[in-house]
């Protein structure tokens, strides 16, 4: 990290959203200069996760320090279970992606947790040099695609989503990344990001955060409340989308289930 190309905004110390920005495009920027070391594949992704997480951990440490964290790349601390304030974080989500270049598919997720709510976080996509926040809450462009445009998993997406593309007439658009997907839908690339099968809180807490400041909805297919900063980790499945297509997604789980 260097701190000189970067320096500090003062709103960091007490503004929980440019925090979340700042530590987002923190290590977003020690990954660019991990990828840059001509490493590949296993060693690329573990050099990736690894980097960011330590980004991560020090700025969490430093400037807040009485905050509990989960994050995929560190032992779970269960004390964060009666904590008011937690930070969900993944270093680096598409690792996959991020270990392929030149894909931009890949992310940093910061959320912040407190009391239930997800009040805040941030999605760089380093690659792009973008970072979407509920510090500056995106405007979801006007939809620009007649048919329905469908984010999955590049990797695993779920069979049932197949169905529902056929059924509604839509096209899917797979790429990596949960963060990317949701980011993807928050900037009219996609209308819905359709998931199951696996997930867990870091994969999709910024995420929702940052789609949900944008007016958009998320939630379980089943239409269900997304939870976080639970004993079990797991959250296998969600949806986002334009609100006006919730229905017609939820409405189909409901009539075909996820199989
Ligand atoms: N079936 C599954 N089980 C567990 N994790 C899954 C999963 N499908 C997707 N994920 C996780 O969700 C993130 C986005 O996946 P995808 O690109 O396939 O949509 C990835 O996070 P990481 O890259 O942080 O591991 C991936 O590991
Ligand atoms: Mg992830």
């Amino acid at each position: 990290m260097n701190s000189e190309q970067s320096p500090m905004p003062e709103a960091v110390t007490t503004d929980d959203h440019a925090f979340a920005v700042w530590a987002a495009e923190q290590a977003g920027a020690r990954l660019l200069e991990v990828r840059a070391q001509g490493l590949e594949g296993r060693a690329l992704k573990d050099a990736g996760d690894a980097a960011a997480q330590e980004v991560l951990a020090a700025l969490l440490a430093e400037h807040r320090p009485d905050d509990r964290v989960l994050s995929e790349e560190a032992v779970d601390d269960k004390a964060r279970l009666s904590a008011s304030r937690v930070w969900i974080i993944d270093p680096l989500d598409g690792t996959r992606e991020f270990s392929e270049p030149p894909r931009e598919d890949w992310a940093v997720h910061v959320a912040l947790w407190v009391d239930g709510v997800l009040v805040a976080g941030a999605v760089a996509q380093p690659a792009l040099g973008e970072t979407f926040s509920t510090l500056n809450p995106v405007v979801v462009p006007p939809r620009t695609s007649e048919k329905v445009r469908i984010a999955v998993s590049r990797s695993r997406p779920p069979a049932f989503v197949e169905k529902l593309a056929a059924e509604i007439d839509a096209e899917l658009v797979p790429m990596g990344s949960a963060g990317v997907k949701v980011m993807a839908v928050v900037r009219d690339v996609a209308d819905a990001y359709v998931h199951a099968g696996g997930q867990y809180e870091w994969d999709n807490a910024a995420p929702v955060a940052v789609a949900r400041a944008a007016g958009l909805l998320c939630s379980r297919v089943d239409g269900s409340e997304l939870v976080y900063n639970k004993d079990d980790v797991q959250l296998p499945d969600l949806i986002v989308c334009r609100p006006e297509l919730a229905e017609t997604i939820v409405g189909f789980v409901r009539r075909h289930g996820i199989d």
